[in-house]
């Protein structure tokens, strides 16, 4: 043994000589096994052989040397190297036999080489269960793990029970290659079926599900789930799966599903209008729906002349149809004054004109369906009533400018028959005109107006409408129509965002709508800025799954192309919907983000493009100032600087001029500005010459339509991008040139820069003594 000492376990060849371990009886573990014949002096050797033991067995070994145990394999290996080392240059003395056990290499303790032998049979069971050996296996698995007393034993026992093992370790081994083996078969015989080569078409198949793939992953599961539910798809399984089903729809149902880039899936067969497929290219009015004497009449006054007949837009020509033959609810999506409130107007108007005209129909009032049509501001709703007024039978528009008893609509015109006659002082004040009119079946109004109507606020004890009767009124309605409708409704731009506690007037009427007429309502959606938490929204407040929430129709700002367009491809549709490309947007950088220096550049500016052009005794320039949110003036303070600056026109408050006093009027005064009079009958004088400035928050601009506005300055940023499409679609509408002036400090500018992309416009900074001759 003293020989020995110093000599590290050889490599380990386990049970080569049996009769040579059995002599060894205290060493019983094959893995400990050293063979005395073989000894090496090579220090490199030594320390290699010492490290092929485990580290329960380097801590064994060190227990016994009465050496600290903790550290690294290394650490442990170094220790036990340099202990021996010392030992055995040290004197000492070789007889004792408690020194001879503790210096030879040593014999260790039954328990540790039971604890490593359990280790090794609990691996090599885990190993083969995870090749899920057959039943055999594990029992002997079972048998063995069952069978842990070991250390209890005595040496005999153990001797025997570890001979035992030995021989279970060794079956099992062998059941292991035995398993590898057949594995390894299987993957060589599967190796060996592969080669089959992929036809032409099955490999151009597959290459095309993998370009589609790989755009798909980029796209959130949620995206892809919300598409695939549309298509009436499973939408089981981790993301890979949803993008393969998706990705093999698509190529197996056209490339044009993915004409609009990956970001916004649009499938033919969804989009595609089946009813255009029967109906020829229609490029004008009378080939989208069928026009009534006035509605003909009024579109051609007003975007007619005297050679050509109106050109419908794109908006209205992908709409039209599918509102007012297929009767489709919809989410009209198309840049700021692109006509959709003729486009959602129309399908109304002329199913109403049909049932005046028709004989069959009997009953000519609400019950036979009201059109509902909701607003965000009492000013868009007058003009919107104004323009329905032009086009709907005569007497069906009521509009409802404040909180009222909504029946007194049918009240206080005639309390019962089916229509009446009634004189009317002829626009042109000349004579009066003899004309039936109808009794009201298409109601317009701020959303807030009529939700206060028909269930009171707050500040109301009792709403002003008897509530059976407004229950009655509600279930009556045949088109729910909601313009700007993401200002009505409350979007959550993401999905982290709170919904505020109270529902919204809008979202309130379009529930109980929904409910009270069982889902029988054509519902009709319209903005510039529409998106998929708005659809959820919609689906929302309307009872609807987000699969059945109503189609978005698209169109694009581009008329002068459109009869090509629609001939060369009928299902293309514009994805993004952005600033008309007529508006021109300029930049005004300030020194300083406080009110009166925004205010001040605001009104040099405004000055500048105000500047009356050589000849001219005054400005012709309409002009629109907007205060934003985060700019913090207050309206009157805007009026009196650019008063002070001896601005002209003079300025004024842009709701000052629409407000009046009485519906009618208020209606009356909005014509005269927005020149919606030009949908039908008679100009209004607007003096065609004459400029005027006007002044507004950004909270009132929703919509609005100001004939041939030519500027807006808009002072401060914008609460976001969608605002400012709003805010900047006041000009340039209906294919008209304009621009806007953005008064921004510089941090401001910066932050209006990044939007560049997301509005698709370029944003030219502009220096103050350029702008007279730039505007
Ligand atoms: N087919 C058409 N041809 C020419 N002009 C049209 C046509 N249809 C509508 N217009 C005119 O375009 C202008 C803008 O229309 P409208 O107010 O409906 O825009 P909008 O799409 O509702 O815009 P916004 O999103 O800002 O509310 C109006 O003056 C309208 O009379």
């Amino acid at each position: 043994l003293s020989s020995f000492h110093h000599q590290p376990p050889s490599s380990p060849h386990r049970h080569r000589d049996r009769s040579h371990a059995s002599k060894r009886t205290h060493w019983h573990r094959t893995s400990l096994h050293v063979s005395r014949s073989e000894p090496t002096s090579s220090t490199d050797n030594v320390s290699f052989q010492w490290s092929k033991l485990t580290v329960p067995q380097l801590k064994s070994q060190l227990k016994d040397r009465g050496l600290p145990v903790s550290g690294k394999k290394a650490e442990l290996v170094q220790r036990i190297l340099e202990h021996e080392s010392s030992t055995t240059g040290a004197e000492r003395p070789q007889n004792s036999s408690k020194d001879a056990k503790r210096s030879a290499f040593p014999p260790p303790k039954d328990e540790t080489e039971i604890e490593v032998v359990r280790k090794e049979v609990k691996e090599t069971l885990s190993l083969l269960d995870g090749l899920k050996i057959g039943g055999s296996e594990s029992n002997t698995k079972s048998n063995l793990l069952q069978d842990q007393s070991f250390s209890t034993m005595s040496s005999q026992t153990t001797t025997r029970q570890q001979a035992q093992e030995r021989r279970m370790m060794e079956s099992l081994k062998q059941s292991l290659k035995k398993t590898q083996q057949k594995s390894t078969d299987k993957s060589q015989k599967a190796a060996a079926e592969q080669p089959r080569k992929l036809s032409a078409q099955e490999s151009a198949h597959a290459h095309r599900v993998q370009g589609y793939t790989e755009q798909l992953r980029l796209r959130p599961a949620n995206d892809l789930k919300e598409e695939l539910l549309s298509l009436r798809l499973s939408t089981k399984g981790r993301k890979p799966d949803l993008v393969h089903r998706l990705a093999e729809y698509l190529v197996s149902h056209g490339d044009e599903a993915l004409e609009d880039g990956p970001g916004d899936i649009r499938l033919p067969e969804l989009t595609k209008s089946t009813l255009l497929d029967d109906i020829e290219v229609p490029v004008s009015f009378a080939g989208i729906a069928k026009l009534s004497k006035t509605a003909a009449s009024a579109l051609q006054q007003a975007f007619g002349n005297r050679d050509e007949d109106p050109e419908p837009t794109p908006i209205q020509l992908a709409a039209i149809p599918k509102m007012f033959y297929a009767q489709q609810s919809a989410i009209l999506h198309a840049p700021t004054g692109s006509g959709k409130t003729v486009t959602f107007l129309l399908p109304i108007t002329e199913t109403l004109w049909q049932e005046v005209e028709s004989k069959e129909v009997e009953v000519r009032n609400k019950e036979n369906g009201m059109a509902l049509i909701l607003l965000p501001t009492r000013e868009l709703a007058a003009q919107v009533a104004g323009v329905a007024t032009v086009l709907a039978p005569p007497g069906m528009v009521r509009f409802v400018p404040r909180p009222m008893n909504l029946m007194n609509c049918w009240r206080d015109e005639v309390d019962a028959g089916e229509e009446f006659e009634y004189y009317e002082t002829s626009s042109n004040g000349e004579r009066p005109t003899h004309e039936k009119k109808y009794k009201p079946r298409i109601l317009v109004g701020s959303a807030k107006s009529i939700a206060v109507s028909l269930f009171g606020d707050s500040k109301m004890p009792g709403s002003p409408t008897n509530k059976p009767q407004g229950k009655e009124l509600l279930s009556c309605v045949r088109w729910l129509v909601m313009d700007e409708v993401d200002r009505l409704l409350d979007v959550k731009k993401s999905r982290t965002d709170k919904r505020s506690r109270h529902e919204k007037p809008a979202a309130m009427l379009s529930a109980a709508v929904a409910r009270l007429t069982m889902g029988r309502v054509q519902v009709i959606a319209a903005s510039a800025t529409v998106g998929r938490p708005l659809r959820r929204e919609l689906s929302r407040v309307l009872g609807l799954h987000s699969s059945e929430c109503p189609e978005t129709i698209r169109g694009d700002d581009d008329t002068s192309k459109l009869r090509d367009k629609i001939k060369s491809d009928e299902k293309h549709v514009g994805r993004a919907v952005k600033i008309p490309s007529t508006v021109r947007n300029y930049v005004l950088p300030v020194d300083g983000s406080t009110a009166g220096s925004l205010l001040t550049s605001a009104a040099f500016a405004t000055k500048s493009i105000l500047q009356p052009a050589k000849g001219e005794s005054c400005s012709q320039k309409k002009v629109l100032v907007v205060l934003t949110r985060n700019c913090d003036i207050k309206l009157h303070n805007a009026l009196g600087a650019l008063q002070h600056f001896g601005i002209r026109p003079r300025p004024q408050s842009l709701l000052d001029v629409l407000e009046a006093d009485g519906a009618d009027r208020l209606v009356e005064a909005h014509r005269k500005v927005s020149r919606v009079e030009g949908v039908g009958g008679k100009q209004y004088s607007n003096d065609e010459g004459e400029g005027y400035l006007l002044v507004t928050h950004e909270d009132n601009v929703r919509g609005l339509h100001l004939d041939r506005l030519d500027a807006v300055v808009v002072v401060g940023r914008p609460g976001s991008p969608d605002e400012y499409t709003h805010i900047a679609g006041r000009t340039g509408r209906a294919g008209r040139k304009g621009s806007v002036l953005n008064i921004v400090s510089f941090e401001q500018a910066a932050a209006l820069a990044s939007w560049t992309k997301m509005l698709g416009v370029d944003f030219m900074p502009i220096d103050e003594s350029d702008i007279a001759s730039v505007f």
